[in-house]
Parts: C-alpha cells; structure tokens; sequence
C-alpha cells in the first residue's frame, strides 16, 4: 500500500511517518506541505534519517493522486477542499477537526464557518465503532483530549455507573498546539510552569467530548473542560470525574472496566493503585487508565495518560486504517512505552 502525507512537515506528519517507517504494510509515497514545499524532509523531521533526501511537495490533488490511503495532517478547514478532489477508492484520514462533529451547530459554534460534513470517527474502541470503521474510505481521527476523555469514561458510562455531569482537567504537553511558532510556547513562558488556558466551557474539544460520551450514555452528556499546558513536548494527562450511579462501589467499578478493557490492546487498565503518567505511554500507541470511586464526593475518577501525537494522532489514525483496510489492527503500532 502506498500513503500520502499532507502536512509531513509537521507534528502530526512527522509522528505518521515515523510509524509508517515501521508498518509493514506501507510504503511512503508523496510528502507534501505549504511553506516548506520544495524543500527536503530532512530540514524537518530530522529523526526520520531514511526520509531525509525526499522532497517536499506543494499540497495539490495531484501530488496526492494514485495513493492507496492519504493522511491530512493540515490546520483545521483546510482538510475538506483537498479530499474533495480524491476519488472514493482512496482512503481518506484527516488527522484535523473538520469532519469530526455530527452536529453543524456546534461546529459552528466553536470553530465558525462553514461545516465540512461527518467521517466516520476514528476510536476503534467506543461500542460499535470497530464494525463502522471496517471498509470506510473517510476517516476523522478525533482530538487528542477528546481521546483520552472518550477512553477514560466510556466503560463507566457503557456500564450506567456514571451520571452525565463530567468534570474534566487536562495537562498536555507543547507539541499538541503544533510546530508553527506561537508567543505562548516560547520556553521561557513554558519552562517550569503549569498553566492553564481555554477555560470556561470555550475548548473547542468540550463538543466531541460531548458528543462521544453522549452517545455510550445514550443520554446528553455535559462536560465542563479545563486543559493546562505542561512543560513537556508530548503527552497528556486527564483527570476526568462524573458523578457516580446510586448503588456503585469502587468493586463494582473495577469490576466494569475490566470487563471492558479486557480484550482491548491498547487501553491498559493498570494494577490497582498504580496511577497513570505520561511517561509509561511515550511514543506508544496506548493508554494507561485507572478508576477508582471518591465516596466522599460520590464521583468515579477516572486518570489517563497517553502520547497525545501517537495514541492522540498518528498511532490512532494508523490503527483506524488498519481496521479499514481489513489488516490487524495492531499491526505497526507500538504497544509498549519507554522507560525512565
Ligand atoms: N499536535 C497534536 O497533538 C495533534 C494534532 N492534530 C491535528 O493534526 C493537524 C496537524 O497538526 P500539527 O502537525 O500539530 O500542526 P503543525 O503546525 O506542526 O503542522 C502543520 C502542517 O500543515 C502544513 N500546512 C499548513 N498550512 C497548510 C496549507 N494551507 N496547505 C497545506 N499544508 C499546510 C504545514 O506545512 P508547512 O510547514 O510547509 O507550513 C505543516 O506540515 C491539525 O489539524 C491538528 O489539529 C490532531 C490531534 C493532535
Ligand atoms: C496543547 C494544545 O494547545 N493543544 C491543542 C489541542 C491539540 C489537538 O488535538 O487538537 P486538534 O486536532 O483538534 O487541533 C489545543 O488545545 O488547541
């Protein structure tokens, strides 16, 4: 199979293509970008030595033409003009928010303009969405924070044991803004700080946080978001709480999410009381998951860490195409992290 990158220049490019490098379904056919056109990957993505002399191309239908899979790792909006021009015999993922939300109100609401239409959404392990992601030819990979939330809570709201008023704090690491410079992303704003940012309900990921939990629950599910930037190139960290259905105990609880998690091979549910940390999930394509039930307040708390440009972007995007194109859906994808 050959595949395309949009936006190989960037974050989200360069963590497609390291994991590429490694699937042994793949081969890489066209780079492109906008800026860096014309120039080689090399001067981009310097760990990626294998790739260096390759040479960056202006993004057009063209230069995407003749691939069997294309990934779009563009800004937001950008996504929709250029799958337009690809047949529906090429896999389409965009890696972007434009084809993630159902509801066109919310789109608007968040992101404004027009709404570019609904992909199938790209989280193998929401109920049901392994049997939707078999076959499909558009695929929107969902937000980072929107991963780990959608990961953390879905058991307890599969499982009726939480209520729908989900509270959620999130610490991310840099790279999830991107590579283009940004004043707030200076290291001297960033170095041994934590702050947060996008607070009070405006988090334009609050209505695919929503949108996902409300439909495990069967029920409108409303989240209050709060992200914070960590002084760390990757990662995220997500605090999410709920309040807990009459009659659950912490047994209960464990109980549901092992049951399910127990087949799934990326979403680590860890031993009881171990918590989870960006560092166990660094470059891999997992999760690590932990539950427990705050009596006191009545709430589940559910932690999760992930690496928000592998299970947050490139690992998942590639993990939905395997299960599109009928492949293992593990295949190519780091299970395991790197430790210290
Ligand atoms: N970073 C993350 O953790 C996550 C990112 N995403 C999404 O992935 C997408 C890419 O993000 P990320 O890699 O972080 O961003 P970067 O800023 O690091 O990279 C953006 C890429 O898009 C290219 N580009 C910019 N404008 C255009 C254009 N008009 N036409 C064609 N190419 C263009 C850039 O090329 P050039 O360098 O030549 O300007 C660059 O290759 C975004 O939609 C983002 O929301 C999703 C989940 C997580
Ligand atoms: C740290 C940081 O700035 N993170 C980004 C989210 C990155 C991401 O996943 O989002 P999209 O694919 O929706 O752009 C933010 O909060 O806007």
């Amino acid at each position: 199979m050959r595949a395309a990158i949009a936006g190989a220049s960037g974050y989200a490019g360069g963590e497609l293509l390291r994991l590429l490098l490694g699937h042994p379904e793949f081969e890489i056919g066209a780079l492109t970008a906008a800026s860096s056109a014309g120039s080689r990957l090399g001067a981009h993505q310097p760990h990626l030595p294998r790739l260096a002399d390759r040479v960056i191309e202006d993004t057009t239908a063209e230069a995407l033409a003749g691939h069997d899979v294309v990934f779009l790792a563009l800004p937001h909006g950008h996504s929709a003009a250029v799958a337009a021009e690809l047949g529906p015999e090429t896999v389409v993922v965009d890696c972007g928010a434009d084809h993630r939300l159902a509801d066109p109100a919310a789109w608007q609401e968040f992101y404004g303009g027009d709404h570019a239409g609904t992909w199938p959404y790209g989280l193998p392990e929401l109920p049901g969405q392994r049997e939707i992601l078999a076959g499909a030819t558009r695929i929107a990979v969902p937000g980072c924070y929107p991963t780990s939330v959608l990961l953390a809570l879905a058991p307890a709201f599969a499982a009726r044991l939480a209520g729908p008023d989900v509270v959620v704090v999130a610490a991310s690491g840099t790279s999830g803004a991107g590579k283009s410079p940004k004043s707030h992303l200076l290291g001297s704003e960033v170095m041994g700080s934590v702050g947060a940012y996008g607070v009070g309900g405006v988090h334009r990921h609050t209505p695919e946080m929503e949108q996902g939990l409300s439909a495990v629950a069967k029920t409108p599910v409303r989240v209050s978001f709060t992200p914070t930037l960590a002084p760390m190139s990757r990662g995220i960290l997500a605090t999410c709480t709920a309040p807990a259905a009459p009659g659950v105990t912490k047994e209960s609880l464990r109980t549901a999410y092992e049951v399910a998690l127990k087949d799934e091979p990326f979403v680590n549910l860890l031993p009881e009381g171990v918590w989870p940390a960006t560092a166990m999930t660094y470059g891999a394509n997992t999760a690590a998951l932990q539950v427990t039930l705050d009596e006191r307040a009545g709430r589940v708390i559910a932690v999760i860490a992930i690496d928000n440009l592998t299970k947050g972007t490139a690992g998942g995007a590639i993990q939905s195409v395997n299960l599109a194109l009928g492949l293992p859906e593990e295949l190519g994808l780091p299970l395991t992290g790197v430790a210290p």
